[in-house]
């Protein structure tokens, strides 16, 4: 079934009858004046207007913004700030209460290509790296199904949890992708029908409760304040929550990184490759990283809430030809991963399966401590002056700035 229209708001389980639990404690934004990143906000309430020509210029002002940057503030979604506050409450909870047994019995194991589960501060593998400082909790289908997967602190509010994660993905996220396929000029439902994977509250993809700590000088030492590597997401639209301790940057045209200002309350989506292969280039998978935060916040905790939509698995990465739009204008494949893909397929190589690229990438993945490989000559080349990291995955080469 369509999202109902007006879309109906958020209406999450009551916390009421629940113990309590301490409010999240935000921490103030930066004071220091910083060239922010200009990024294009969507009132995602005006998909529901009866006026055709506001509906129009929407999806005209996506289709900008995601050629250009691939960044996007959605306001106006349908969660209110006090109902999101609360999301961030359970999660600083999570990560104050989980019991050191529960840390080793639901340690994650990226090796097998998902990250269900608990991340220790020490890195990207299930082995203990060198600190890193990020912790998570990450919920995919299994967790939302076996209650034993979950951390006890947390089981009160399951519910809300699970509740949360339908409503961005089954609502937010489809009322976004009805946008995408508008651009496309395809019907509403096209990339949700086509592409998304629907099972359970997240799908394929997962929610993410993240601590960043803040930045040990052990781990700065090794990283030179880099805390994410430069990246793309994977897959479909991430739902990221705007937070206040800034950290998360994004590659402009002109080849900076630059700070994403906290907008409270904001959703910030960024969109993955996978959404760039299906637009045959016509969408931006956005390159982002996170770095160390201005001077004035270095000392804070940053908790970020992360929702990562994900594409149907066994479907092979490839464009939506049926697209007017791509069929009139053709590819864009002057940049980026689709670049990339299309020289693999115009070589008439195998291309990977939406699930092969995730997990393909979830294995692998390098630590920003890892000073042998994070150099040149190993994982890195110098182009222009600039640095990019330079990885292979199914034989097609992975370019991104550092
Ligand atoms: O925490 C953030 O703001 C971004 C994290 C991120 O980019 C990722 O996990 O893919
Ligand atoms: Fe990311």
């Amino acid at each position: 079934m369509p999202v109902s229209k007006p879309a109906a708001p958020f209406q999450p389980p009551s916390s009421e009858g629940k113990c309590d639990i301490p409010e999240w404690e935000i921490p103030p934004a930066t004071q220091l004046d910083h060239d922010f990143a200009e990024l294009h906000t969507l009132d995602l309430s005006l998909l529901d207007s009866d006026d055709p020509k506001v509906v129009d210029d929407l999806v005209q002002m996506v289709k900008t913004a995601i050629k250009e940057d691939g960044f996007l503030y959605v306001k106006n979604y349908g969660v209110s700030i006090e109902q999101l506050h609360r999301q961030f409450a359970i999660a600083q909870y999570n990560h104050r209460n989980i019991s050191e047994e529960e840390q080793e019995r639901l340690l994650w194991h990226p090796e097998t290509g998902v990250y269900s589960g608990y991340k220790r501060p020490y890195g990207w593998k299930r082995e203990k790296q060198a600190l890193d400082g990020i912790k998570h909790f990450n919920f995919y289908k299994p967790e939302f199904d076996e209650i034993d997967r979950i951390p006890e602190c947390i089981h009160p509010f399951f519910d809300e949890i699970t509740a949360f994660c339908n409503y961005m993905s089954k609502s937010v996220n489809r009322r976004l992708l009805t946008i995408l396929s508008r651009v496309l000029e395809l019907d509403d439902e096209f990339i949700w029908r086509t592409a998304q994977s629907k099972q359970g509250p997240t799908g394929e993809g997962y929610f993410r409760h993240a601590l960043f700590q803040p930045l040990a000088s052990e781990t700065k030492e090794l990283s030179k304040g880099l805390r994410m590597h430069g990246h793309c997401d994977f897959g479909m639209l991430t739902l990221l929550f705007s937070v206040p301790v800034s950290s998360l940057q994004i590659w402009g045209a002109d080849e900076r990184w630059r700070y994403v200002k906290y907008e409270p309350g904001a959703l910030v989506v960024n969109l993955g490759e996978t959404l760039e292969i299906l637009s045959g280039g016509h969408f931006k998978a956005t390159r982002h990283r996170v770095f160390e935060p201005p001077e004035d916040q270095r000392a804070f905790e940053r908790l970020s809430l992360v929702i990562f939509q994900s594409s149907i698995g066994d479907l092979m990465m490839q464009p939506a030809m049926e697209s007017p739009l791509i069929q009139r204008e053709g590819f864009v494949n002057y940049q980026g991963c689709f670049k990339e893909y299309k020289r693999f397929r115009d070589a008439g190589m195998p291309v990977p399966s939406n699930r092969q690229w995730r997990e393909g990438q979830i294995k692998d993945g390098r630590e920003v401590t890892d000073v042998v490989n994070n150099q040149v000559g190993k994982d890195r080349v110098e182009i222009n002056g600039k640095l990019f990291s330079k990885r292979e995955f199914f034989g097609m080469t992975v370019l991104l700035p550092v």
